[in-house]
């Protein structure tokens, strides 16, 4: 508004303001739809074209975010009386990286896109005991030798190579790309991209909570790594393990050891009676790609959600493809912001890990689907833990014997209750094994925005978190500055936070037990299966359908009766396991040296 003294008053006219916003909700779907569209078609074809086009994209998505805040702050906002339209305002103003001058945000996609290229078309050559020079890629063949060797110098080729041929060659590219999100970061205000990432949890001790969740889940997993570590040591007999305590990363069955499912049979606390690994089941009953997905769907459907949309079966990517084309394998769950078009894209293979993560990304899909009627600007999740929580507080109750049993999978057993043991393990081995993973990530990320230290020390860093926090170590010496070994797990090039999947873990664990009860179940939680239940499906839907429409502990205390994230329930789920384990290492030593890596495993 321009008063007669010639300066700019912002306008506290809400009427009109809504009136603006409306206009603004159906113009921003064209706007996003173009890019999320180009963005698919560079990650189901990677091409320097295709990559090009998705840059022009996002540099015309970001233009329009960043005159839209500018038209935004000519109102009053900060004190409209309407919360919703304020809520609205404020997420509008604050334009995260377009504000960055053009020059900047199109450098910062190129840097991106360069590292994701790397990341997902990445080999690696001269595997043990080959003669006809094959190179490998991660998905399938990297991660399968992860999962299913126990050749110590094999996995040491699988997780040096992936390391070498993908983080290896970024951190000059990442120091230049990390500079960039810091300067959009203190353009909007934040002293840096971290702090920027933080906000979204609108609590002003968000870092202290995080801690505080960690030092009270800390003690499940030491008893659970000096328990594999023990069984480790057996298997590995003819290898050393550090005098310190930590664990060799290669050999906990995943490229980063984020899951040490895969060790699932040696770790069964009752190895003569069943696991839950049902991979065999799959494969006998004929499962293929698209029945994995099917049997994910009902899950969500007997829950009261909708079916996947017609499109979403035309067009999602549901496996590699066999033309030729390089794709970026790593799975997701996309959201085309028309209230209509939202796919899957992952290369599936049939197996129990597939099985869970399908039912994620789906749970990401519902999602988009529930809050779809929502204004652009509040579909998303409470907070982005709460997005990474839908599929997987389905997948506590899939995964139970019962329901195992129920859908055929689970031969017998599924009263036992040393099956009943087996199954908490598996389930350790997947969700208790994650969490300092989960934690670690963006305390190194947090850290690095924050110039804690330097790009000679990227790598040193790294290992330092992961040598304190996780208890493992390098099986083979890396370097402080030359390697770049955050940049081998996807998140990183891919400038996807991390901190949401640690916050997932515990809330999904709220969410579950709030299902549990409203379903009237009564025994353990860990024994819940809410399959089929309207009230748990109600309680779940009235939760999704918010979006990020209010503060996320107003949501929270909604669906569960508490404003804060609380380890509690995940702790309880997990007791009968707990008590296991602590009578099982008796004779352990907990533990590992926190001070950092072993002695020589990290060179300058
Ligand atoms: C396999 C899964 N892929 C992510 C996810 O589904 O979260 C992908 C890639 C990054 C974001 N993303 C999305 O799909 C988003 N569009 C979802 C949204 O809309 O917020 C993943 O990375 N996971 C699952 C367990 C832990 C972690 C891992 O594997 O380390
Ligand atoms: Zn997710």
């Amino acid at each position: 508004v321009l008063l007669s003294s010639g300066c700019f008053a912002q306008s506290d006219d809400e009427e009109a303001a809504q009136i603006w916003v409306d206009q603004y909700n159906q113009d921003v779907q064209g706007v996003y739809f173009d890019y999320v569209s180009a963005d698919w078609t560079y990650n189901t074809n990677i091409t320097d074209h295709n990559s090009q086009l998705a840059n022009e994209k996002a540099a015309e998505s970001a233009a329009f975010d960043n005159q839209k805040a500018i038209e935004a702050n000519n109102w009053d906002w900060p004190n409209f009386q309407n919360e919703s339209l304020k809520r609205e305002f404020s997420k509008i103003a604050d334009m995260g990286y377009a504000a960055l001058s053009d020059e900047d945000f199109n450098n910062m996609t190129k840097l991106n896109s360069n590292m994701t290229t790397i990341y997902s078309t990445a080999t690696v050559c001269n595997k043990p005991g080959d003669t006809n020079g094959t190179c490998y890629p991660l998905d399938p063949d990297l991660e399968e030798v992860m999962s299913s060797s126990r050749d110590w110098d094999e996995l040491v080729w699988a997780w040096e190579g992936w390391r070498n041929e993908s983080g290896r060659k970024m951190p000059d590219t990442y120091e230049q790309f990390a500079e960039l999100l810091n300067k959009a970061a203190v353009i909007n205000g934040y002293a840096d991209n971290g702090e920027y990432w933080r906000s979204w949890y609108e609590s002003a001790d968000f870092r202290q909570i995080c801690e505080n969740l960690w030092l009270e889940l800390k003690p499940l997993y030491q008893q659970l790594h000096a328990y594999v570590r023990s069984k480790l040591r057996d298997i590995y007999s003819g290898h050393t393990f550090p005098g310190t305590g930590h664990i060799p990363a290669h050999i906990l069955g995943n490229m980063w050891a984020q899951s040490w499912l895969a060790l699932e049979q040696e770790m069964r606390p009752y190895p003569n009676k069943t696991g839950l690994d049902v991979t065999d089941e799959l494969i006998k009953q004929g499962y293929n790609n698209t029945g994995l997905f099917l049997l994910a769907e009902d899950f969500f459907v007997s829950l009261g959600m909708d079916p996947m949309v017609d499109n979403f079966w035309e067009n999602s990517m549901i496996e590699k493809p066999t033309d030729g084309r390089e794709v970026v394998c790593h799975a997701s769950a996309w959201d085309f912001y028309n209230g209509i078009d939202f796919r899957i894209k992952q290369c599936t293979r049939v197996n129990t890990e597939w099985l869970i993560t399908t039912h994620h990304e789906m749970g990401h899909i519902e999602y988009f689907m529930e809050y779809k009627h929502q204004p652009v600007q509040f579909r998303d999740g409470a907070n982005p833990g709460f997005h990474e929580a839908i599929g997987d507080v389905i997948a506590l109750s899939v995964s139970t014997p019962n329901h195992m049993e129920s859908i055929g999978l689970l031969p017998e057993g599924a009263d036992d209750p040393e099956v009943d043991m087996n199954f908490l393990m598996s389930e350790a081995l997947k969700k208790i094994a994650f969490i300092p993973f989960g934690y670690l990530i963006d305390q190194w990320r947090w850290d690095l925005f924050g110039e804690e230290f330097d790009r000679n020390n990227y790598n040193g860093a790294w290992w330092d978190v992961r040598c304190r926090y996780q208890g493992i170590s390098p099986p083979v010496t890396r370097s402080a500055s030359g390697d770049f070994d955050a940049g081998a797990k996807y998140h990183v090039p891919a400038n996807t936070p991390y901190i949401r999947y640690f916050v997932s873990y515990v809330l999904q664990y709220q969410f579950h037990k709030a299902m549990c009860d409203a379903a009237n179940y009564v025994g353990p939680y860990h024994r819940c299966d809410v399959y089929k239940s309207n009230e748990a499906g109600d309680l779940l839907r009235a939760m999704m359908e918010t979006g990020a429409s209010r503060p996320w502990p107003e949501i929270l205390e909604q669906m569960t009766g508490s404003r804060n994230m609380t380890a509690q329930p995940l702790i309880d789920y997990f007791q009968p396991l707990m008590d296991w384990l602590i009578e099982e290492n008796a004779d352990e030593t907990l533990g590992w040296d926190e001070t950092g890596c072993p002695v020589g495993s990290i060179v300058p």
